[in-house]
């Protein structure tokens, strides 16, 4: 029941005869919430990263595009080497594309970055601040990823509100300098077992190793030089994504 000219919905609950009385706005935001929930784990089934020193000569807006094009559906900028402004300035080339192509923009490390360009949400590494801090600052309806490199970790982030984890490095990485290899890609059978929210897959996962990571219930993969410091990214983008769109068959795992 809804009275307009009030600007205030009743909620019946018929089974106990208790009701509960919410604002449009609030009404609003839970729908928003519900949402974000149900297609996140779709949003990240191929999360490209991207960060000035993998590209190959073109620029953040034509990267971003040729990877939308291709059939990236979320995306990190991941600047280790820019001060604030820059970040901001780069995130202000890129978030339009994002926004158009409904492709949730994240950004890495920094809260308070999230927070003054309204990007979709933040990652946050193990050393990068406590994700129930991020939630008190940036609210219910931003995306909070979390970094875990093994079953504790993954259920700490997933208690502490995080809305999915990045576990890796699956195959270890040329572009992360202290990335530590996974013992074995069972680790996300385990993690994925446990867990409610999404897990992405990520460390040099390429067209070649990707098939690998079938059957293992991930919701996506994290890549960043197998698309970005790639001299096709649209091509890349298509290639990955089409095995991407692939991981829940379990016959891949054996190989392709
Ligand atoms: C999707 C995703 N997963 C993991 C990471 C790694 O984050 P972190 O451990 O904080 O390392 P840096 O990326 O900050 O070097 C990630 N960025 N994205
Ligand atoms: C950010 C990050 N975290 C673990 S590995 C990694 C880098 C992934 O890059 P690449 O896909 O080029 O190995
Ligand atoms: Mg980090």
């Amino acid at each position: 029941m809804c009275n307009t000219q009030a600007r205030v919905l009743h909620i019946f609950y018929c089974t106990n005869g208790h009701s509960v009385t919410l604002g449009v706005k609030t009404m609003k935001k839970m729908v928003k919430q519900v949402l974000k929930k149900s297609s996140l784990h779709e949003k990240l089934r191929l999360y490209g990263i991207l960060g000035g020193e993998t590209l190959q000569g073109i620029t953040y807006r034509e990267a971003t595009m040729q990877a939308i094009d291709g059939g990236m559906t979320c995306m990190q900028v991941r600047e280790k080497h820019l001060d604030k402004e820059q970040i901001l300035k780069m995130i202000s080339e890129i978030k339009p594309i994002c926004d158009e192509a409904g492709v949730p923009l994240i950004i890495n490390d920094d809260i308070e970055i999230c927070k003054v360009s309204d990007a979709s949400g933040v990652h946050l590494g193990l050393s990068d601040g406590s994700i129930a801090e991020a939630r008190k600052l940036l609210g219910e309806e931003k995306i909070i990823g979390a970094t875990a490199h093994n079953l504790e970790e993954a259920l700490a982030a997933e208690d502490e509100g995080a809305d999915y984890v990045g576990v890796g490095a699956a195959f270890g990485s040329n572009s992360k300098g202290d990335a530590i290899k996974l013992p074995s890609l069972d680790v996300y059978n385990l993690i994925t077992s446990s867990v409610k929210i999404p897990v992405v897959a990520i460390g040099g996962i390429d067209i070649d190793n990707i098939g690998t990571l079938a059957g293992r219930h991930l919701a996506g993969v994290a890549v960043i030089s197998a698309l970005f410091g790639t001299q096709d990214i649209k091509k890349s983008a298509e290639d990955l994504r089409n095995m991407a769109d692939k991981l829940q068959h379990e016959k891949l795992r054996s190989g392709i």
